[in-house]
């Protein structure tokens, strides 16, 4: 074992840990700076060329539902781009060292770039209803230099139980959150300036339909 890999495993003790202990994971940094670095230029691009679209985005009535509720940009990572694909071989090794620590069995990760522009939120929600979705952790990775508390824009975590804030994190650049996705009502808090992130979904596979008898 190299030395890189002792402190990957290390860190993933630590994250599993925590998961089990709080059902939460909040790290300053947990991917190599020079990647972090490459994800915020691709997303700052992709937006600066108007490659993000409206989150959500449905039917007429739909739609506008979804912008009360959130205002954000987003965009499905693409694994045939080589940034993204570093991103997503990063979280492959996560899925597996979590389902090798925590026996969670999952099997597949989606995520998307989100853009907030200055304004932009999301209001309180939960990313899975219990036995509704097979989302079971959700992830998120800050692309933004130099955040500063007066530009908003910071996640607030919620206790299921009795809506106390349990947390505000900053989406600081090369930050990661990850929490189970049934357990923790969240929100976006207006943004002041641009906001970047990688939000993701860990997921098992759907159950099998009962069988007819
Ligand atoms: O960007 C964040 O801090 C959280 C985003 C979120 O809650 C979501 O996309 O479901
Ligand atoms: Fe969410």
């Amino acid at each position: 074992m190299n030395a890189q890999s002792v402190v990957d495993y290390a860190v993933f003790d630590l994250i599993a840990d925590a998961l089990t202990t709080h059902g939460y994971c909040i790290l300053p940094q947990l991917l190599p700076p020079a990647l972090t670095h490459d994800l915020y230029r691709r997303v700052a691009r992709l937006d600066e060329h108007n490659d993000l679209s409206q989150a959500g985005i449905g039917r007429e009535q739909q739609y506008q539902l979804n912008e009360k509720i959130r205002t954000d940009e987003t965009r499905w990572l693409d694994p045939s781009n080589s940034i993204d694909q570093a991103y997503l071989t990063h979280m492959a090794n996560f899925r597996l060292a979590m389902n090798q620590r925590l026996f969670l069995g999952l099997f597949d990760y989606e995520s998307h770039y989100a853009h907030y522009p200055s304004g932009a939120f999301y209001k309180r929600h939960v990313d899975a209803f219990k036995g509704e979705s097979n989302r079971v952790l959700t992830t998120v990775m800050y692309l933004n230099p130099f955040w500063q508390t007066r530009d908003g824009g910071q996640l607030q975590i919620y206790d299921i139980n009795n809506d106390n804030l349990i947390v505000s994190v900053e989406p600081e650049m090369g930050t990661f959150v990850v929490f189970l996705s049934e357990q923790f009502p969240h929100e976006v808090l207006p943004s002041k300036r641009d906001r970047y992130s990688i939000a993701g979904w860990f997921r098992v596979q759907a159950p099998l339909q009962a069988p007819m008898i």
